[in-house]
């Protein structure tokens, strides 16, 4: 995806500053900040419990914030904001035996703005799909519905909370190629994943979180630069180097690895020390990285 530095954002979708919300003696977001520009995709990543939902209802209109304030062009959140957003919901309870085409009939009435149902179903891969009852759905088809439901009003931002989870790999990609679709037709995109490889494959800029607080953000790449040198040189960790080894090495998932800026260096040492070779691995460092940096531990619990 295009690389944006957070710089180029003059202008500003949304915005939250200082934004907190406690339950009771829990602080599930802690003053966060963040801006959206016009047509980018933002990513909040974190573990289970990290705060991105609540934050995700906050920014969504639907949780009010213990403190801190939300803008959105500019100006507080105000009555008309739900005509301006779709909120695609992890779970949305559909009214029983409606086919797809009831449900976006039904959606469509609650809104002034809408945009017409054939483009719709063509944009979200519906159209075979518009006689079928919804409880018949398959995951993925069911998420393309929600996905149509969410955009039925023609939002200038739309946000997705973990849209993927549950789904297959298929299903994964093909819903991330629809997401692409929808960015490409201008709209500003939030969403919350657990997955690295989504945000890798569909965010411009993400945050991570932590505790209710924001750790980082910035695009991915700028994001991984700053973290680490330019390539991770691995081997299993039973691997010996000898006395003398001269390199800082880290151990982890039953790895020994090197960060480096110059793999050559890296290879003639290991062959100076005469160690085994046979299983070494190169590669470019990734979120999965730099998110073990900064929280301690992986994503996925
Ligand atoms: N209505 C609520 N009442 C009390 N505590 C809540 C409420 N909603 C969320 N929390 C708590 O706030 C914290 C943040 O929860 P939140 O759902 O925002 O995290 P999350 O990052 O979205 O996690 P997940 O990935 O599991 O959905 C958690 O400790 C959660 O238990």
């Amino acid at each position: 995806m295009g690389e944006r530095s957070s710089a180029h954002n003059a202008r500003t979708l949304l915005r939250a500053q200082e934004l907190s919300k406690r339950f009771g003696d829990l602080v599930a977001v802690d003053r966060l900040n963040l801006s959206l520009a016009p047509g980018e995709c933002f990513g909040l990543l974190g573990p289970n419990g990290a705060g991105k939902s609540t934050t995700l209802e906050m920014l969504e209109g639907i949780l009010e914030p213990t403190s801190g304030k939300i803008l959105f062009k500019e100006r507080p959140l105000f009555d008309d904001y739900r005509h301006h957003i779709g909120i695609q919901f992890q779970a949305t309870a559909l009214p029983e035996h409606l086919s797809v085409s009831d449900c976006l009939t039904l959606f469509a009435s609650l809104y002034r703005t809408t945009v017409p149902l054939t483009e719709l179903a063509q944009l979200c891969r519906l159209e075979s799909l518009m006689d079928q009852q919804h409880q018949t759905l398959s995951g993925g088809q069911r998420q393309r519905l929600l996905l149509a439901l969410a955009l039925i009003n023609r939002p200038q931002l739309l946000f997705l909370d973990e849209p993927t989870t549950g789904l297959d790999p298929q299903a994964r990609h093909n819903f991330w190629q629809l997401i692409r679709d929808v960015r490409a037709g201008g709209t500003t995109i939030l969403l919350t994943t657990h997955y690295m490889d989504e945000a890798e494959q569909l965010c411009d800029r993400i945050a991570i979180m932590d505790h209710g607080r924001v750790l980082r953000q910035d695009t991915p790449a700028a994001l991984i630069a700053e973290a680490f040198l330019s390539h991770i040189v691995s081997l299993p960790a039973s691997v010996e180097l000898g006395p003398g080894w001269p390199l800082p090495v880290q151990q982890r998932n039953g790895l020994l690895e090197f960060q480096t800026d110059d793999v050559n260096q890296v290879l003639a040492l290991l062959q100076q020390h005469r160690v085994d070779v046979t299983s070494l691995n190169i590669r470019r460092p990734n979120l999965e990285d730099l998110f073990l940096t900064l929280t301690g531990h992986q994503l996925r619990s």
